[in-house]
């Protein structure tokens, strides 16, 4: 049964979304067989794995809105062994239509029920908000990914989606657990971006993991040519980055299975 991971921080542009799009591709380019869930009316995961997302007959919103079926909404291999199910900004609406819905937490959990089995694993990318469609996707998820930017105000707010996932888990997903915390934009040649991973491994009792991902142009770059990292460029920083990433994800899986 694939593993479901959602990247969740409510904090905008901490890196979910690159985080999402390239640990989901370099997680196929290791052979595992991924989907990759846009739950964001941003659409930013469907643009950077090069879809026109303006254009699409079907996705996920129509699927939450139960107008199609997921098979009619599902992308398949649009890189090799990476699969995506898309978004645009017609999901914004969702979280109005969604009211009164019955049971309007599990619409995507429901849904995903029915593919899991097709996958290693499931990645989901959250927009910046704790809104139904993050309560959808912590709902559906085993683990929440939590990016953190190594800035400042990294730890601002942190408290709040640590408690989310505590009621998420209390009432409506007994087993979703914090996969960990992983580093991103960080940048060696300041003493802040040191000082930050120091200020949290500090403070928070969550499993970090220990590859942390670089400022790296090459990462800002790829999504506009509709590429992952490790396709847009393979040797760069932020592609070895990811990959270890991966490995490590990879690993804690074994070791938490054995
Ligand atoms: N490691 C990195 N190095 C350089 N730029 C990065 C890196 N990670 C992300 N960025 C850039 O920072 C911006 C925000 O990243 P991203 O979109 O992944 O964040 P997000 O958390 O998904 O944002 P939002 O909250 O809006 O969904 C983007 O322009 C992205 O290209
Ligand atoms: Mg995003």
């Amino acid at each position: 049964m694939g593993r479901i991971i959602a990247v969740a921080n409510q904090k905008g542009g901490v890196g979910k979304t690159t985080t999402a799009i390239n640990l989901s591709a370099c997680l196929a380019e290791k052979g595992k067989k991924v989907l990759t869930i846009d739950i964001d009316p941003q659409g930013n995961t469907s643009s950077g794995l090069g879809i026109d997302k303006n254009n699409l007959e079907n996705t996920i919103y129509e699927l939450m809105i139960g107008d199609c079926t997921i098979e009619d909404c599902l992308l398949n291999n649009i890189i090799d062994n990476l699969s995506l199910l898309p978004s645009n900004v017609n999901l914004a609406g969702a979280e109005i239509e969604l009211i009164g819905i019955e049971e309007k937490e599990y619409i995507l959990k429901k849904e995903i029920s029915k593919i899991r089995d097709n996958y290693d694993y499931l990645i989901i990318d959250c927009p910046p908000s704790l809104n139904t469609l993050t309560v959808n996707a912590m709902t559906t998820a085993d683990t929440v990914l939590v990016p953190i930017q190594c800035e400042y105000y990294a730890l601002e707010g942190l408290s709040q989606l640590i408690h989310t996932i505590n009621l998420v888990k209390q009432r409506l997903n007994p087993n979703l657990e914090i996969e960990g915390v992983v580093f991103t934009m960080y940048d060696a040649r300041t003493n802040l971006s040191l000082q930050v991973v120091e200020n949290v491994k500090m403070n928070l009792k969550q499993t970090i993991y220990k590859s942390i991902i670089p400022r790296n142009v090459r990462l800002a770059e790829a999504p506009s040519h509709g590429l992952p990292i490790n396709i847009y460029d393979p040797k760069s920083a932020g592609a070895e980055g990811y990959r270890d990433l991966a490995d490590e994800v990879i690993e804690r899986d074994t070791i938490n299975n054995n």
